[in-house]
């Protein structure tokens, strides 16, 4: 039976803001405090599903989350009514109140780590939603994304949720976006590789020294055992914590994947020669595998970082051509504009780039693919998904309407204090429980 890799984009929430939260996330930082226009973030996102779409690729979407996270603040000790909250969190704890106006859900490559059922031991779609501990503004995000994961793949007989993993910096978790899986074909047995950080209960081993590692050998691990892969297809390979100490805080910031091509940067990984030969020794030998290594004179470290050369989504077309999804940053700059241009003339799988303008999402270090989760589904799975959540012609107008009707053109740090704007974005979400048929998965309406 046919499978298709789907992308799930996240469709950015009404309080898209730049609050400079994530150290180690180097254009987080770089534009705190910014304004920001939620209507453009959420528009950019809709073009580039739509595009997908077009290209005759199986696209959906997931929903943002409710903020201000007004429960998140009332778990902090803050009283009162909804405004009332706000108020005091705004003028007592700015730095908490600008975490909890986050609308980082979007970046759905961190929502969760996906298996295909046809690398799980009882033939299921795995999800486990990601805790992502390491920051405080995304570790409010995991039970609101597992409502709505359960919501969009509602059919256990397909699909098995796991609950995230404990709520400890010693199973930090950031999901798919430290997670690769590398197959001949989406519908037979892959190799799933899982990317790390450091060693949580070893302090002896390597570590980065002046940016944090959120992900752990042993949240990765935990995940392979829930979903119930087996040794033979899976590699843990440790990332290069020199780069994590130069900004690079995700692997899908140095490193991307996709069916038989892994396309990284030559200092991604520690070990780097012992794990790619794992992985071509799991994968086998009865079809290609192909490695496009960029070396550093090539490409440096800050140019991947700045550009998100390795951010980019890596596609199959309806005609198996193999395409890059790049953001425009990757086009601005001479170097790497002239890497991948020269990248398609060569004899690798990839035969073309296409350019996508998503810099509201950018300015906050997440690139094409911070944006989606990819889902691997079969005919039958995919037949399964909640159909409200998959893209057409309509649901592209109808969301580009409820955005236009909802969404602010601009919004500063101020805003984000207006009592108003929460009930904007209840408003907001409560129409879209309807559009997407989610039913109430968000706190304000349970
Ligand atoms: N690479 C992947 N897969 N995702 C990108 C996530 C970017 C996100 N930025 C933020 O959360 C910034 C929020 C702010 O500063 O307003 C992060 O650091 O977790």
């Amino acid at each position: 039976m046919k499978a298709y890799e789907a992308n799930f984009d996240g469709l950015v929430g009404p309080t898209h803001n730049y609050a400079g939260l994530s150290l180690g996330n180097v254009a987080s930082l770089n534009n705190a405090r910014n304004h920001s226009s939620p209507k453009q973030a959420a528009k950019q996102g809709l073009q580039k599903m739509k595009a997908l779409h077009d290209l005759g690729m199986v696209q959906g979407v997931l929903a943002p989350q409710e903020r201000p996270d007004i429960s998140a603040l009332r778990r902090l000790g803050f009283t009162g009514s909804d405004a009332e909250v706000m108020q005091s969190a705004a003028s007592k704890a700015p730095e908490i109140y600008r975490a909890v106006c986050s609308a980082s859900s979007m970046w759905t490559a961190n929502a969760a780590t996906v298996s295909p059922s046809a690398d799980a031991a009882d033939g299921r779609v795995h999800f486990t939603p990601a805790n992502l501990t390491n920051k405080y503004h995304r570790s409010l995000e995991p039970s609101t994304t597992g409502r709505i994961l359960q919501a969009m793949f509602a059919n256990n007989q397909y699909f098995a949720h796991h609950q995230h993993l404990p709520d400890n910096d010693h199973f930090g978790d950031e999901g798919a976006a430290n997670h690769t899986r590398l197959c001949s074909d989406y519908a037979k047995n892959g190799v799933e590789l899982f990317v790390y950080g450091r060693y949580a209960f070893d302090s002896s081993k390597p570590a980065p020294q002046r940016f944090p590692a959120r992900q752990t050998l042993e949240a990765s691990q935990a995940i392979a055992r829930l979903h119930g892969l087996t040794e033979s297809n899976t590699v843990f390979l440790q990332q290069n914590p020199a780069v994590i100490d130069q900004g690079v805080f995700h692997n899908d910031v140095i490193a991307v994947g996709n069916r038989n091509v892994l396309f990284f940067h030559e200092h991604a990984f520690l070990n780097k020669q012992q794990g790619l030969q794992e992985i071509q020794r799991k994968f086998g030998d009865a079809s290609p595998l192909h490695f496009i290594e960029v070396a550093d004179k090539q490409v440096s470290v800050a140019d991947a970082i700045s550009t998100y050369l390795f951010n980019t989504q890596l596609i199959n077309l309806p005609n198996d051509d193999m395409v890059i999804i790049a953001p425009t940053e990757c086009q601005e700059h001479a170097g790497v504009y002239r890497y991948l241009t020269e990248l398609c003339q060569q004899n690798t799988p990839i035969k073309e780039v296409k350019y996508f303008d998503v810099k509201q999402s950018m300015q906050n270090g997440g690139g094409p693919a911070c944006l989606r989760l990819r889902v691997v589904l079969n005919e039958q799975e995919r037949a399964a998904v909640n159909p409200a959540v998959l893209m057409s012609e309509q649901l592209f107008v109808t969301l580009n309407n409820w955005v236009d009707k909802h969404y602010r053109d601009r919004l500063t740090e101020a805003d984000l204090a207006d009592p108003q704007l929460l009930i904007e974005s209840r408003t907001a979400l409560d129409e879209l429980t309807q559009i997407m048929q989610l039913g109430s998965v968000y706190s304000f309406q349970r």
